[in-house]
């Protein structure tokens, strides 16, 4: 299915989407223009729609009653995430400049372009906006790199990549858009035997009980349905993906939160972010996990 048939009675076309709720998330992503987000991309032209990790270069930032202090925690809170993403490259394991990998959310393409910088590699990404898969297709020509990276606009869940075409394939804070029983049979069709899935994903943590208030608030601002960690690791075991590392982000990603509310360029999630993380009802987690 190609189109989306809202319940309104209006018939709108929306490529990519298979149902009401995936035509929302589309147009979310196409509307999308946040400071927090393009300001911190036009740093260095790598855009980013994911959360940051590691401790804060203080030194770097130097002195708040600086003129410059503000661009340089922009810039400091865009070293975190291009950080984040290179955490989850590594957990690839061995690419060789030949593999395809598969980015399933891939945004505006910053994490695509860093994997071909990385890998040398092919790297196909989808993603429900068009907007953002032809800002992607724009960055990857006027890097050079279009004949290697190439987002297209797609369900992560009905992907037209061949079985077993992937050598590698990623979810980068995309995960809480889908059912992940769909998500994980996706990936483990189209990654081949031995083949590596990583995810970086915020998740509830069971052992809190059920999703806090502060979980719900993130689900709300985002339109988005966080998944449990348990979720993650039954989804997986049920479709061939065997964690080999489980490695708990939170205390690395507190820091950035910590910075990031202290900016200018706010937009009124962090205190939940950082509420969650702190009372233990919310992770920030690495899932990497071999196709077997
Ligand atoms: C928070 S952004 C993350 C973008 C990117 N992974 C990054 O790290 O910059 C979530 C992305 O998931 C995509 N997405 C959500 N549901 C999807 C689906 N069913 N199929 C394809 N993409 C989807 C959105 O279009 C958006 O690009
Ligand atoms: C960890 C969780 C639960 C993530 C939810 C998915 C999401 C919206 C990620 C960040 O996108 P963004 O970079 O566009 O958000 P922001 O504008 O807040 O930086
Ligand atoms: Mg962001």
């Amino acid at each position: 299915m190609t189109s989306t048939e809202l319940t309104t009675g209006t018939s709108v076309f929306i490529p990519g989407a298979s149902s009401p709720y995936q035509g929302d998330i589309a147009r979310y992503w196409d509307q999308e223009a946040r400071p927090v987000n393009l300001r911190l991309g036009d740093v260095d032209g790598l855009y980013h729609h994911h959360y940051g990790i590691g401790e804060v270069d203080y030194a770097a930032l130097g002195d708040t009653a600086d003129s410059a202090y503000e661009k340089k925690l922009i810039a400091e809170l865009h070293r975190l995430e291009s950080a984040q993403t290179d955490v989850l490259l590594e957990n690839l394991g061995a690419i060789g400049s030949g593999d395809t990998l598969v980015d399933a959310g891939c945004g505006r393409g910053g994490s695509m372009v860093m994997a071909h910088q990385r890998f040398g590699c092919n790297v196909e990404g989808v993603t429900l906006s068009a907007k953002q898969a032809d800002f992607a297709n724009n960055r990857a020509r006027e890097l050079g790199i279009g004949d290697h990276v190439r987002a297209r606009v797609c369900n992560m869940l009905d992907t037209p990549f061949e079985t077993g075409q992937a050598a590698a394939s990623w979810n980068n804070e995309s995960s809480m858009y889908v059912d992940l029983h769909d998500l994980f049979a996706e990936h483990s069709r189209i990654l081949g035997v031995g083949g590596r899935y990583v995810t970086i994903t915020g998740c509830w943590n069971p052992r809190y009980g059920q999703p806090s208030k502060w979980v719900s608030q993130i689900n709300a601002h985002f339109e988005c349905n966080i998944h449990s960690r348990r979720e993650y690791l039954r989804a997986m075991a049920d479709n061939r993906l065997v964690p080999q590392a489980v490695i708990d982000l939170t205390p690395a990603t507190l820091p950035y939160w910590k910075l990031r509310a202290t900016s200018s360029l706010v937009t009124g999630i962090e205190d939940a972010f950082i509420n969650s993380y702190e009372d233990g009802s919310f992770q920030y987690v690495l899932i990497a996990a071999d196709r077997v």
